[in-house]
């Protein structure tokens, strides 16, 4: 079905209101100025996938985002807006259509410029329902075996999930099974589903989580093992750690001008950056890494941890987060990670625990801890990451971050 002139420009100002209300759209409290649609693609059966170009105020290029709508006589809890005798609803909440697009993706082949791959046979599926949970996309789960995830915000150029789910194949990442593609633009990417696995995030301060902490260092290791041997590795040299450095004393600008309450520290996270790229000896490993890993990207299964969400810094433009990195970024994040739920719900003394265990772990199987030094540039940098994260999407939660900033800028800065 096509969309006539006026359903193009109702369902452009609906957008406008609508898109805000969504988690995944990340765009703080900037206003939305205009909707345009970009590309509206008929999969057939009333499912269409729209592409909005959405400017944002204070915000030179506008953003694409992806929408897979419904076109459906009857509204439900997820209508966007009624059109010319149909609503346009959330496709993803439509089981009858993600069905559908599942069906598309199992035959595999091309539909005008769009490509669907399976890339193992696929079987039968149980019904499509969508995930709860709190995310940067949009998932959709089949029966207990497939996640279906639609990438809300599309990057041209080759897509991290794709190329590492091409490449490695470890017991500790979910298996690629499908892909949906427009151009050069990943749309979506089927996997393997881990039924009854549970996120480190929801097992934080559980009993016997100081043992599962170990073995997830082990599987951060062994995950590093795997994508150097998937895509390869070098050793940072003296002019990497600058570039390193210099990018995360970017990033501190960037973040000091959005979230003004880490102008009290600026000057000491600057200083403290400069001395840690000075400290940090060249010839640690650089290779592909996650690049945003914490507790909510590790998954307990019965067959050990699972790591998911290989897409990087979901703000980042799609070209560095495949740019290599040290493994001390991961290592990192699920310390902050750690961090951030003595902050929420468990205490320190946990934490401390399983920040121990972890690091045993990742040493046990790599062989070395990350250089103290680097260690140290990834943990401001991440906390500056979150605070500028937390206080576009979350500002309830920016104290956690700021805290560890507080605590690093007093320790190293005093200590040294
Ligand atoms: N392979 C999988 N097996 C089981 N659950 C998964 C799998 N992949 C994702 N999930 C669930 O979906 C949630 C969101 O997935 P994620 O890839 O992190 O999405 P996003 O990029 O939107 O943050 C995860 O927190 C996890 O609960
Ligand atoms: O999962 P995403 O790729 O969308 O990652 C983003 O959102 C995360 C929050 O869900 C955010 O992680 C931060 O909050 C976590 C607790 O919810 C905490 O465990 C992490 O340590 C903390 O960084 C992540 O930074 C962001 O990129």
């Amino acid at each position: 079905m096509t969309l006539s002139a006026w359903d193009r420009t109702r369902l452009c100002q609906a957008l406008a209101g609508w898109l805000p209300e969504r988690r995944w759209f990340g765009a703080g409290d900037r206003a939305v100025e205009r909707v345009v649609l970009a590309e509206v693609i008929d999969l057939g059966r009333g499912l269409l996938i729209v592409f909005a170009d959405v400017s944002l105020a204070g915000e030179a290029e506008p953003r694409r985002y992806q929408l897979p709508i419904g076109l459906r006589a009857r509204p439900g809890a997820d209508a966007i807006t009624f059109l010319s005798g149909v609503w346009a609803c959330d496709a993803a909440d439509d089981p009858a259509l993600m069905g559908h697009l599942l069906d598309l993706i199992a035959g595999g082949g091309v539909r005008g410029s769009t490509r669907f791959t399976a890339e193992v046979p696929l079987l039968p599926a149980g019904p499509a329902r969508r995930l709860t949970a709190d995310q940067s996309n949009t998932s959709v789960i089949y029966g207990g075996s497939y996640v279906l995830k639609f990438f809300r915000r599309l990057f041209p150029g080759p897509h991290p999930e794709v190329e590492i789910g091409r490449a490695v194949r470890t017991p500790t990442i979910a298996p690629l099974l499908g892909v949906v593609e427009h151009e050069d633009t990943t749309l979506a990417v089927l996997q393997g589903f881990a039924a009854g696995a549970v996120s480190g995030w929801d097992l934080a301060g559980t009993p016997g989580f100081a043992g599962r902490s170990g073995a997830l260092g082990e599987a951060v290791a062994v995950t590093h093992e795997a994508l150097a041997e998937a895509f390869g590795r070098t050793t940072l040299s003296r002019t990497d750690i600058r570039a390193a450095v210099d990018g995360m004393r970017d990033r501190l600008a960037r973040t000091a001008a959005e979230a003004t309450v880490l102008a009290p520290y600026v000057g000491a996270l600057d200083a403290l950056l400069l001395e840690a790229g000075r400290l940090a000896v060249p010839g640690s490993p650089l290779q592909r890494v996650h690049g945003d890993l914490h507790l909510g990207q590790v998954l307990a299964t019965g067959r050990g941890w699972l790591l998911i969400d290989f897409e990087g810094e979901p703000a980042a433009p799609i070209e560095q987060r495949a740019a290599w990195d040290s493994p001390a970024r991961d290592v990192v994040g699920v310390l902050r990670s750690l961090d951030y739920a003595a902050g929420r719900t468990v205490d320190r003394s946990w934490a401390t625990t399983a920040e121990r265990e972890f690091l045993a772990g990742y040493a046990r199987k790599s062989g070395a801890l990350p250089d103290p030094a680097l260690l140290r540039a990834y943990q401001l940098d991440k906390a500056i990451y979150e605070v500028g994260y937390e206080t576009r999407n979350r500002p309830d939660w920016a104290g956690i971050p700021l805290r560890a900033v507080e605590e690093f800028v007093s320790t190293w800065g005093r200590a040294g």
